[in-house]
């Protein structure tokens, strides 16, 4: 169940960053690797997406190219760091020049958010295991979502009207507060709407993601604020990418849910079914939203590591992994993406509130 409150207060904001011109540096992830990629247009795709060579066709009027946001913080890595840099919380300059926050505990665990997109790149838990994936053709030029981590999709999970994936993951996100204590660090983002969202999705919201890292734990909390006069509605996912071994990785806890398996070339129209394997493994192309899913899924990454992933307020989840649509790096990532897919509708002064936690057993 979704949960829909009413929003008493809207925080306030302590940074003001807008979305600025882009930087000129272009540096892709891979460091090096050779990219070969067979990731073809579906029709949506073509039009929409910002997948490597689907680029090219027209958009509806109205819609705005991904490529046209841009990313880059107006104030610098230094500044912010002055102002909501901590014992566990340092702001620097990341890859591409694009601003990240690393945040850190006392026990050991870290983890990497760009403001870019508000993504989390990277959660290393105390052993310094990286368990988020960051794939090698991602960019940080800050005019391309960020392909990895943590990305969001809002405020369209899609297909659908505007861009694929919606444009939350393509603009720079503020951050609002950040905090530590001995066992937990805390960082606290916020996005709001500019001339390039009302582009394309005409209204005014607040947008909180918190990132609560704490001992072996990660935990997010993303809340969506209607502070518009008109009622609004969207969909969204936590668009997740696991380190794996795909070929050992299996995903437990979706036996009965609704499935809706999206053909690559037709992802406007999935084919419905019902889920009956107790344990759900990778062999080949899968993307197949989930409806009605429980509060907690099992993630075997095939390394030995095994995730709960459990939720609150995200009713819906999606597997998605590319296969031989990505060759490069199929292998090496699942994504388990907690997400809300029926549309959530908030009247003017509602919110929505949805949290993930993610754990090591
Ligand atoms: O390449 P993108 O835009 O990040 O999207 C990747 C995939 O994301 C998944 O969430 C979708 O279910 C897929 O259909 C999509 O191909």
């Amino acid at each position: 169940m979704a949960l829909l409150k009413l929003s008493s207060s809207i925080a306030s904001t302590s940074a003001s960053l807008g979305v600025a011109p882009a930087i000129a540096h272009s540096s892709a992830r891979s460091g090096g690797v050779a990219l070969s990629w067979k990731h073809s247009c579906s029709p949506f795709h073509a039009a929409l997406s910002s997948s490597p060579g689907c680029s090219s066709r027209a958009l509806p009027s109205g819609v705005a190219r991904a490529s046209q946001a841009t990313g880059v913080s107006a104030v610098s890595a230094e500044d912010l760091n002055e102002k909501f840099g901590a014992k566990g919380v340092k702001v620097q300059s990341g890859e591409g020049g694009l601003t990240k926050v690393v945040l850190s505990t006392p026990a050991g665990s870290e983890a990497e958010v760009y403001l870019y997109g508000g993504c989390v790149t990277s959660w290393k838990t105390s052993e310094g295991k990286d368990l988020l994936f960051v794939r090698p053709d991602a960019v940080f030029t800050g005019q391309k979502p960020i392909s990895g981590g943590l990305p969001h999709c809002f405020p369209q999970f899609g297909p659908g009207p505007i861009q694929q994936h919606g444009f939350a993951r393509n603009v720079s996100w503020e951050i609002a507060s950040s905090q530590s204590d001995d066992e937990t660090t805390t960082l606290v983002l916020q996005l709001k709407p500019s001339d390039y969202s009302r582009n394309m999705w005409d209204y005014e919201f607040l947008v909180t993601f918190k990132i609560v890292l704490g001992g072996e734990k990660l935990t997010t909390e993303l809340v969506v604020e209607n502070i518009d006069s008109k009622p609004f509605s969207f969909t969204t996912a936590l668009h997740s990418y696991f380190k794996a071994d795909a070929s050992k990785t299996s995903v437990t806890g979706l036996k009965g849910c609704k499935r809706l398996d999206k053909p690559y070339e037709d992802p406007a129209n999935p084919i419905e079914g019902q889920e009956d394997r107790d344990v759900i493994e990778f062999p080949g192309f899968v993307d197949t939203m989930y409806r009605e899913t429980p509060s907690e899924l099992l993630l075997d990454n095939g390394f030995g590591t095994k995730l709960s992933i459990k939720n609150e307020g995200w009713t819906d989840a999606v597997l998605w992994n590319p296969y031989l649509t990505m060759e490069a790096c199929y292998k090496d990532f699942v994504c388990v993406e907690n997400a809300k897919l029926a549309p959530v509708e908030l009247q003017p002064g509602q919110s929505w509130t949805a949290k993930q936690f993610l754990s090591p057993l």
